[in-house]
């Protein structure tokens, strides 16, 4: 599904990884370890098309990431995106149409536990609801024929348990309809069949 090839990355005048090989199959799920710091939300915005590498290439099903396979892939970053002065329901509508996700709004906040928010301005949402709500996006693609490829970036960042709960679901039914999951964390995690991958394996840091 997605893949990268010799991969570099730099951030201002440090190079922070290099020759970096990945391949997120259908079906698979990856947890992205690595210290604070090593380049893990770096190299999520680079396999989203959001920056460029400073080597290598990102391919989707093996030819170079354009804006058309873009659609393929969610990107859910450490900023939630959701606008303040709409209410959570519009907010939700707004990116699932931005992102081409079909999905039923109500139903996805209802997966997240915040059906009784729907109407409320995202500004007056707590910290971890505005995280449910973010994450709600995920479940736009529930009943989406095309499996997407999901980078995450902390997506348990702020979370209660009953809501790491939710989204550990999420993560396993997707990957279990074909679906790629990639997600950055330094939660101990227990997601079925997840594998891990090291940044530093490929760190350039001193
Ligand atoms: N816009 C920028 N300009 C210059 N350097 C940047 C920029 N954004 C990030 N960096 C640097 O790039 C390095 C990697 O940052 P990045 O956010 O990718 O790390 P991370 O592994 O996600 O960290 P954390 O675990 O703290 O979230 C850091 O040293 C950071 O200071």
């Amino acid at each position: 599904m997605l893949s990268a090839q010799s991969l570099a990355c730099r951030r201002g005048r440090r190079l922070l990884f290099r020759g970096l090989e990945l391949r997120l199959s259908p079906g698979s799920i990856h947890c992205l370890r690595g210290p604070n710091g090593g380049g893990k939300t770096s190299l999520l915005r680079i396999l989203a098309g959001l920056s460029r590498p400073a080597e290598g290439q990102v391919l989707w099903n093996d030819a170079p990431l354009d804006a058309r396979s873009r659609a393929g892939i969610v990107y859910i970053g450490h900023a939630n995106a959701l606008k303040d002065d709409l209410s959570l329901g519009e907010a939700l509508d707004f990116l699932g149409r931005l992102g081409g996700q079909g999905g039923d709004c109500e139903g996805a906040l209802a997966r997240l536990g915040l059906a009784s928010r729907r109407q409320a301005p995202v500004r007056t949402l707590s910290q971890g609801q505005r995280r449910r709500g973010a994450l709600a996006r995920l479940a736009l693609d529930e009943g989406g024929s095309a499996a997407r490829c999901w980078l995450l970036d902390e997506p348990y960042e702020a979370l209660d348990a009953a809501s790491a709960a939710a989204l550990s679901a999420l993560i396993e039914a997707h990957a279990a309809r074909g679906g790629a999951v990639l997600l950055a964390s330094h939660q101990p995690l227990t997601l079925a069949g997840a594998r891990e991958i090291d940044l530093q394996r490929w760190s350039a840091l001193a």
